[in-house]
């Protein structure tokens, strides 16, 4: 029946062609056993040779132990799938299905053979592991028509046929080099950065990907707008997008892009007012919230989280604006090569000379603020134009040019702050600081509207009121930097904050104030990417922390409920092993150890400092293997986060965590005579909580409609239709909303309006309404 032809190759096909019957068949069969002997036994068989007649005829052939079971099964790719035959079918039937090539004797990289297993009793394979068909086998193999022409570029990385680090790149690669930036890997979008325009974002795209299922078309970032506004729509829950990658890897470009579709989708194709006024703040976002550095000439350094708010019907009702975390160390310092935030070059550059003896402005290489670290300005034509550019934007945002000239003052003050110096006083007993120059400190004074008094005070001295007494205390020299620096980098905190509620101001739609209707949204979180500097701080901290998160949102969605999900549904899974960063998560926040929590306390313990600090992070995580320990008098700590190790050094870090405004500094500016300066020293409490009641009259005034519905279908006995002017439902219930919805719509007023004495109006009716809570 079966014929061993031993080790030698010999050709395969008919022996005898004449004689049909007879004809008999060269099998190539490999053994897979964990004590392998031979590499391949030639067996020649006839057509109608059973499975298990082979597999003894193979196991004489290869000297192995006929005590043992073995199975047969064939293979037709290496590395490919296995059919394990059974012991009545015949193999040489499925010989002769193979290509014609394939019946040839050719090596097993080329697929197409059998292999010898052996069997448990309990009928189980005894699997042994053989090592993986290299690229070049399977180029061979498809050259000889085994093996379908390759596919090189997979638009959804699931479809991988082998999943690794290297075969990931290369599918990325091949696909970026042919201007694919987008790939799949499952409802995940990867996008690349092309550094160059590419001609795919166009009203043609939006169109082309509207109210598709994601994977039907090429990856695309409008695809994921149209799923997330179509989920919405559909399901009536919001939805997030959330964005990631680092520094410089385009999020803040791919939040542009999706706000342009997740507008235009609802707008079918014509750009809405919300849209031109999110475009408008754009640029002035970015003039005060972004700067180059050493990844990114035009890096984000805040994060955000913009949210577009819908109507039922899906037309785009107005937007809201968060911002976390501004990085306001830039102000005072930044690494080599950086710079500061855009728009001091902006004003420097391409200020008018009417503009530059408003403001008192000196030439860029002048300040302190900006003159640290190779100082050099080469794009000083681009910069002019982009002054040009900011002012456009700060109009379409509602900006008027009495606001933009308080705005330009503050900026010039934080600047002459950097000029201010400090020596030891050098005669007399006293031992406190002489400060100045004068021209600087006079210049401040006219620009803050300030008495040169208080602020000389403000600089020097350290007011601490206690139970009976109030100390003053003169500053040494690096507190006084430090105080002068706090000021500088409070200022332009609180404009940067005030910035952003004047665009949720302008963003916000005017109706919500008149009327309450039921909305959806879609939020889209552009925060800052993991990052690793030379020096890492407080900032980079905080901003690895919020990363950390973001990956345990994303393995806790991707890899947890996922498996969950098959789970419950009863599909047959193994559950994936992945790298779990909860450890590190509780390093960070866990009560009432976590770093965090240390670093509150520290900060708030008369007599701590940065030393202490450090050596009670050590005391309470040598040991935790997220904690990696570093050299006794090292000032830094090491953290292992799920993208590497990050190397902290802990100067400042009390510092940076309680970087609240100093009293002193409040107190100086709310006695300026600039309204608008009081306005944004104000604005911490009030403006946020003006903030909090718009927010909350826009969500409350929905369930309090429903609630006046209610209270009209019972009192007369009729449904009535509902009144488009919620005032009329809120007087008659005169439930709490009432009166934030009253409150707001004054705080409305004086903010727009009272630039007189906007702070004292916010006051009296924050009083009252507390009073009245
Ligand atoms: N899809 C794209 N097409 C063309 N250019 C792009 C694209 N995405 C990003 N870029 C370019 O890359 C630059 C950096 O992108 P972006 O500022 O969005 O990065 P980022 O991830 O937000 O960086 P950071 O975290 O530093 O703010 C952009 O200024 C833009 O020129």
């Amino acid at each position: 029946m079966a014929t061993n032809a031993g080790g030698g190759g010999g050709g395969g096909g008919p022996a005898s062609p004449n004689d049909l019957e007879d004809r008999s068949y060269l099998l190539q069969i490999y053994p897979r056993l964990a004590a392998q002997t031979l590499t391949c036994c030639n067996l020649r068989v006839q057509k109608d040779a059973t499975t298990a007649s082979v597999i003894s005829d193979a196991a004489a052939a290869l000297g192995l132990d006929p005590g043992r079971l073995y199975v047969l099964a064939e293979v037709k790719e290496c590395g490919g799938e296995e059919w394990v035959l059974e012991a009545g079918d015949l193999p040489a039937q499925r010989f002769l299905l193979w290509p014609r090539k394939a019946q040839e004797t050719h090596p097993r990289s080329l697929g197409f053979y059998f292999l010898l297993q052996e069997r448990n009793h309990d009928g189980t394979i005894h699997y042994v592991h053989l090592p993986p068909v290299s690229k070049e086998q399977e180029a061979q193999l498809a050259a000889r028509g085994f093996l379908p022409p390759p596919q090189d570029d997979f638009a959804d990385l699931c479809n991988l046929p082998a999943l690794n680090e290297d075969s990931i790149l290369t599918n990325l690669r091949t696909r970026f080099h042919k201007k694919k930036i987008y790939t799949y890997a499952g409802s995940i979008l990867i996008a690349i950065n092309p550094f160059k325009f590419l001609p795919i974002y166009n009203p043609k795209y939006v169109k082309m990907y509207e109210n598709h299922q994601l994977g039907k078309l090429e990856p695309h970032i409008f695809a994921i707008a149209d799923v997330a506004y179509y989920a919405m729509l559909r399901k009536r829950v919001n939805q997030c997008i959330v964005i990631s990658g680092e520094s410089g890897s385009g999020k803040t470009q791919s939040t542009n892009f999706l706000i342009h579709c997740l507008t235009a989708l609802s707008q079918k194709g014509y750009a809405s007012g919300v849209e031109r006024t999110i475009l408008g703040a754009g640029p002035v976002l970015e003039a005060f919230g972004n700067a180059k550095t050493a990844h990114n000439n035009n890096s984000s350094r805040f994060g955000k989280f913009i949210q577009v708010n819908y109507l039922e019907s899906g037309v785009v009702r107005g937007a809201v604006v968060e911002k976390y975390l501004l990085e306001k160390s830039r102000l005072v310092s930044r690494e080599k090569n950086e710079r500061n935030y855009h728009v001091f070059y902006y004003l420097l550059l391409g200020a008018s000379e009417e503009e530059r003896k408003e403001f008192k402005l000196l030439p860029p290489e002048e300040y302190f603020y900006l003159k640290q670290q190779n100082f050099k300005i080469e794009d000083e034509e681009d910069l002019r134009h982009d002054f040009e550019r900011l002012q456009q934007a700060m109009e379409m945002v509602g900006f008027l040019p009495a606001t933009k000239k308080q705005i330009f003052s503050v900026l010039s003050a934080i600047l002459y702050l950097g000029n201010v110096t400090y020596r030891r006083k050098s005669t007399g007993r006293d031992e406190g600081l002489d400060v100045g120059p004068p021209e600087v400190l006079a210049t401040l004074s006219d620009l803050l509207m300030v008495e040169e008094e208080l602020l000389v005070e403000a600089l020097t001295k350290r007011k601490t009121v206690t139970v009976n007494d109030k100390l003053i205390l003169p500053y040494s020299h690096s507190e006084a930097i430090t105080a002068r620096d706090s000021m500088a980098k409070s200022l332009y905190s609180a404009l940067f904050d005030w910035i952003v509620l004047r665009i949720n101001h302008a963003l916000l739609n005017k109706k919500d104030m008149e009327e309450s209707v039921p909305c959806l949204s879609i939020g889209v979180l552009d925060i800052f990417g993991f990052e690793d500097f030379e020096t890492n701080s407080f900032e980079q901290f905080c901003i690895n922390y919020a990363n950390e998160q973001l990956q345990y949102y994303f393995n806790h969605h991707i890899f947890n409920l996922e498996q969950e999900e098959y789970q419950a549904e009863g599909i047959t899974w193994h559950n994936i092993d992945y790298t779990d960063n909860v450890g590190c998560i509780h390093l960070t926040s866990k009560k009432p150890t976590g770093l965090l929590y240390l670093l509150d306390e520290e900060s708030n313990f008369p007599h701590a400092t940065d030393e202490t600090l450090l050596a009670k992070f050590k005391q309470q995580h040598q040991g935790n293997r997220y904690f990696v320990s570093t050299p006794v008098m090292e000032p830094a700590f090491v953290i292992q986060h799920f993208a590497g190790k990050v190397k902290y050094q802990i100067k400042d870090f009390r510092e940076k965590n309680t970087d609240h405004m100093r009293p002193d500094i409040v107190a100086l500016l709310r006695s300026s005579d600039r309204a608008y300066v009081r306005q944004l020293i104000g604005m911490d409490p009030v403006a946020m909580f003006r903030w909090g009641i718009l927010r909350a009259t826009v969500r409350g005034l929905a369930a309090f409609n429903e609630a006046g519905r209610n209270w009209a279908a019972k009192t007369s006995g009729v449904v009535r239709p509902v009144s488009r002017t919620p005032l009329g439902e809120l007087q008659r219930s005169n439930a709490p909303v009432d009166r934030m919805y009253k409150r707001a719509s004054m705080l409305d007023f004086c903010f727009d309006h009272s630039e007189e004495r906007p702070l004292d109006a916010f006051e009296d009716i924050f009083a009252s309404y507390e009073s009245k809570k």
